[in-house]
């Protein structure tokens, strides 16, 4: 029996748009265990089935990929990552498939290639690489192939996340954005984004909040999340950088004090204070014991 432990994600870090992610520590657990049929267990029911399942679909990519057949399974879910509100919950399905089926496939495939496998059924690297590797994480591309680097984030910083009750899909999300961009706004957001691990490894939140303002996506998206205007205002009061985690609806705070909470609560939506997480946790049921597995 195998189990996957698969951390929340914030996507695009406000201007690393499709580049940059942080591994949060709000956790997905999965279970896979050897059957002579797949079964979805602690799913809904929406999700409960081969054609619906997105662990079941990037279980099967791998295998597929490898040209071997299929070890049927059933997977079990318990989880706290909220659906479609922008904390990575699709990211965090298919890593747990993907490495499940490695697992049985005997580490076939490498971190980095898990990666790439990865980041081809997601359509965009930046929450797979955190919730792979953990941390801050800046992604590229070369030659079809995904490299991640991560960065060091100072020990003092605090990421809270607003939820929303309201879902985004990330497809909606995208949908929204304008197919082509001024040169300026581009210019904009490189400005920021090259500044940016400096801002983090020193826990410099005046130049976070500086840096912390996109052109790429959010002034697409805003109006997709609701109390968005008032949340942004109540935060750009205090010492603290705002932005919309990954396509929303969350939004995400970075500070080193949380003395916005009280203003905050006026606004009723769940609030959590996490910590960076440090990536997906591979683990077999071995004589009794639970010993890390991660390739
Ligand atoms: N707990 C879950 N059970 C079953 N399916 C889930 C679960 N969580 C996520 N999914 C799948 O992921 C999809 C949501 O993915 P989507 O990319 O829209 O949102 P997200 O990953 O939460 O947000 P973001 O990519 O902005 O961080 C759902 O429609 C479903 O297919
Ligand atoms: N970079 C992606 C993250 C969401 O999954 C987006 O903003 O659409």
């Amino acid at each position: 029996m195998l189990k996957i432990k698969v951390e929340a994600t914030s996507a695009n870090v406000c201007v690393g748009f499709d580049v940059l992610g942080i591994a949060l520590n709000l956790y997905n657990e999965f279970t896979f265990k050897k059957s002579s049929e797949f079964k979805f267990v602690g799913f809904e029911e929406e999700f409960s089935s081969c054609e619906t399942n997105l662990v079941y679909e990037a279980y099967k990519y791998v295998f597929d990929l490898a040209k071997e057949v299929i070890v049927p399974v059933e997977i079990g879910f318990i989880g706290d990552i909220p659906v479609s509100r922008g904390l990575g919950s699709s990211s965090s399905l298919i890593v747990a498939g993907i490495f499940a089926a490695n697992y049985y496939l005997k580490n076939k495939y490498s971190k980095r290639e898990l990666f790439d496998i990865a980041t081809a059924i997601e359509g965009h690297p930046d929450n797979v690489a955190p919730a792979i590797y953990g941390g801050l994480v800046a992604s590229y591309q070369k030659d079809g192939k995904y490299y991640p680097n991560i960065y060091p984030i100072h020990k003092d910083l605090k990421f809270s996340v607003v939820i929303p009750n309201v879902k985004v899909s990330t497809h909606d999300a995208r949908g929204v954005l304008p197919k082509e961009l001024p040169y300026k706004d581009i210019v904009w957001n490189l400005s920021r984004i090259v500044n940016l691990p400096k801002a983090f490894m020193e826990g410099n939140i005046e130049l976070l909040k500086d840096l912390f303002s996109d052109k790429l996506h959010e002034p697409y998206r805003s109006k997709l999340i609701p109390a968005y205007s008032d949340i942004k205002s109540i935060i750009n009061k205090y010492n603290a950088a705002f932005a919309i985690s990954g396509s929303g609806s969350t939004m995400l705070i970075v500070s080193k004090d949380l003395s916005f909470m009280d203003e905050l609560k006026q606004i009723d939506y769940p609030v959590l204070t996490l910590e960076v997480g440090s990536g997906v946790k591979v683990e077999e049921l071995y004589e009794g014991w639970w010993i890390l597995r991660n390739s």
